[in-house]
């Protein structure tokens, strides 16, 4: 099916698998890091969800694998975690002219870019909530476990991200959720929460949605939250630090709240903000054991 384990890597009581596979959707090669936990190796027949984690600007599958200790996290309720790439990679994948680290190479934003000449391979939101789930069932269904555990990589699965990754989880949580393959859960550390208002959003959506407005509020959970109807209590949770240096012209989460007033999501967006954090993963592991917590409740995990 066509993945290559690049390593295993024993890591607390499971393994992190580093793979790489051709993708058709973004048209290159791509990395992808698999957290199983203790229980696919050691109980029999165990059923195992997955966690997707979206990492920020500037990652690749490394980052969160070594920094944001989800692995005690996923071995003590049993899910595996996801860590996709941040984009498609390559010589002839086109970067940012400018040379910046928020656009293009590591900042793919989790979009499907429409726009030349991004749209050969800038294909993030179909590779990370559809090509990718589909070939890793596949994968480790052909594989299969010597304990008889299964993995779930497409219908009991949750989403959470970082940064541009916490837009592309609530988007993608969003943008998916009237569909059969609805995410069970979604939750966020430091969201760029309303990407079409800030600089960040407006470099990305510009260059790869194009100008108008309709194609970036396809994306844009502020605008999702007004027409997409919250169908029971479904609760996004959110961990903003108060002294991330990117808080206040990036980010922005007061106006995702601002944005769910007088919707279904009203006090349905759990924003906590905490004070003294900043933007880095010291950040992130923090919150870690309670966005674990809040979505091995949501998978049916405890
Ligand atoms: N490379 C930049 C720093 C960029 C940065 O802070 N990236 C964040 C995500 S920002 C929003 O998406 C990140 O997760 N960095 C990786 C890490 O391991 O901390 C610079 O050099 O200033």
């Amino acid at each position: 099916m066509g993945f290559q384990i690049e390593s295993q890597i024993s890591s607390c009581g499971g393994k992190l698998l580093k793979l790489q596979h051709e993708s058709e959707t973004t048209g290159t090669s791509m990395n992808v890091n698999i957290y199983l936990p203790q229980q696919y190796y050691k109980e029999d027949g165990a059923k195992i969800p997955a966690l997707y984690y979206l990492s920020g600007l500037s990652c690749t599958p490394q980052n969160a694998s070594e920094k944001a200790f989800w692995q005690p996290q996923a071995d003590k309720f049993g899910f595996a975690v996801v860590f996709p790439d941040t984009s498609p990679r390559g010589a002839d994948v086109p970067d940012d002219p400018e040379n910046g680290w928020d656009f293009g190479l590591s900042a793919g934003f989790y979009v499907d870019a429409t726009q030349s000449p991004y749209d050969k391979n800038y294909k993030m939101f179909s590779y990370v909530h559809d090509e990718l789930p589909n070939k890793l069932d596949q994968f480790f269904k052909s594989t299969g476990s010597e304990s008889g555990s299964t993995l779930d990589f497409l219908d009991n699965v949750a989403i959470t991200g970082h940064s541009m990754g916490g837009f592309g989880a609530i988007s993608g949580y969003l943008k998916q959720y009237a569909s059969p393959r609805k995410y069970k859960s979604c939750s966020a550390f430091a969201p760029i929460a309303n990407p079409s208002l800030v600089p960040w959003g407006k470099k990305a959506f510009g260059n790869y949605l194009g100008l108008e407005s309709a194609q970036w509020e396809k994306y844009d959970p502020a605008n999702l939250v007004k027409n997409i109807s919250n169908k029971g209590n479904d609760v996004i949770l959110i961990h903003q630090g108060t002294n991330d240096p990117f808080y206040k012209e990036q980010l922005k989460p007061h106006l995702l709240i601002e944005a769910a007033k007088g919707t279904s999501w009203e006090g349905k967006i759990n924003l906590n903000l905490v004070d003294g954090f900043d933007h880095s993963y010291y950040f992130i592991s923090s919150f870690v054991p309670q966005h674990a917590e809040f979505h091995a409740k949501n998978l049916g995990l405890i």
